[in-house]
């Protein structure tokens, strides 16, 4: 579905994306890591048309991104974005309407019957008793699902996703996962996301893109790249990796040099565990 061929981007003179290369299939949730700077966010606004290249192309469906107008992007690419919600004076359920504004005419109309859909989001974002409140008086968490609802209304083949879990409780990562995982197979959606969480990471996404100063280190499965050697190359520090007892997915444990000096004495522990692949 996405092919991206020898992407680079510069800012100034500054390199941030080099020779980038990678490919997604239908139906597949690419996961895309790596530490702060490294270009995972501008690799996104490069997928969704928002920045353009300086070399390199992206095709989607065997078309080059730049012959697809910005509507014709928006009938098939929705990005949540963190806090790309309106900022005043709309309820919830206008809010979900708004993702299917390239849908409507110059008159604002469609054929597909709106209000259905509308109602089927809410329920399924457990939205229904909130359709009523204004946005600005909802929590970090319920505006999160807001967002994500805004753009199931706008029921794309591609979801981009930039760190959709910032800012949530463990519960609602875990919702917001689940939703997205469980609309991705419902309907062979493609969904690409970057993610600071490695632990979502490792349990949502099919594979995984490891960025490190604006290059691909890695690309496989979680199993092949949530590994204490690869993270710690990329990220300096060198985390416990163990593999999840109901699901067998590599999951991360982390370690410091001063956690051991604890005031608590049955708390102490001397050293670091030296790995253990
Ligand atoms: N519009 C811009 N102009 C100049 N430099 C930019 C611009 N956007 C990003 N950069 C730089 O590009 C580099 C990569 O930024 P980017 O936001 O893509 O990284 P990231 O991996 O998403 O980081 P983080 O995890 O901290 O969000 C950074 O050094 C950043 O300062």
């Amino acid at each position: 579905m996405i092919e991206v061929d020898r992407l680079s981007k510069r800012f100034d003179n500054q390199s941030v994306l080099e020779e980038i290369s990678f490919s997604v299939k239908r139906g597949e949730c690419l996961g895309i890591i790596g530490p702060n700077g490294s270009g995972k966010s501008t690799l996104l606004k490069l997928l969704s048309g928002v920045e353009t290249s300086m070399t390199g192309k992206i095709e989607i469906n065997r078309k080059p991104i730049e012959q697809y107008t910005r509507k014709e992007l928006a009938k098939w690419m929705a990005v949540l974005q963190q806090e790309s919600l309106p900022p005043i004076g709309f309820t919830v359920r206008e809010v979900i309407e708004m993702g299917r504004f390239p849908f409507q005419n110059w008159l604002g109309e469609e054929t597909t019957d709106i209000d259905r859909l509308i109602d089927a989001i809410l329920d399924k974002m457990g939205l229904n008793d909130l359709s009523d409140r204004q946005l600005e008086n909802l929590s970090g968490g319920e505006r999160q699902r807001v967002a994500l609802g805004k753009t199931m209304a706008q029921q794309p083949k591609l979801l981009m996703l930039d760190e959709p879990t910032t800012y949530l409780d463990i519960g609602h990562q875990v919702l917001l996962m689940d939703r997205i995982r469980e609309w991705q197979l419902e309907d062979d959606l493609t969904v690409i996301s970057v993610l600071h969480d490695l632990n979502l990471a490792a349990l949502y996404c099919d594979r995984l893109l490891l960025l490190h100063n604006g290059r691909v280190v890695a690309t496989g499965s979680p199993e092949d790249i949530i590994r204490t050697d690869l993270i710690e190359e990329v990220y300096g520090t060198a985390p416990i990796v163990m593999q999840h007892p109901v699901y067998g997915l590599p999951q991360i444990i982390l370690q410091g040099d001063s956690i051991s000096q604890r005031k608590d004495p049955a708390k102490k522990r001397v050293g670091k565990l030296e790995i253990i692949q």
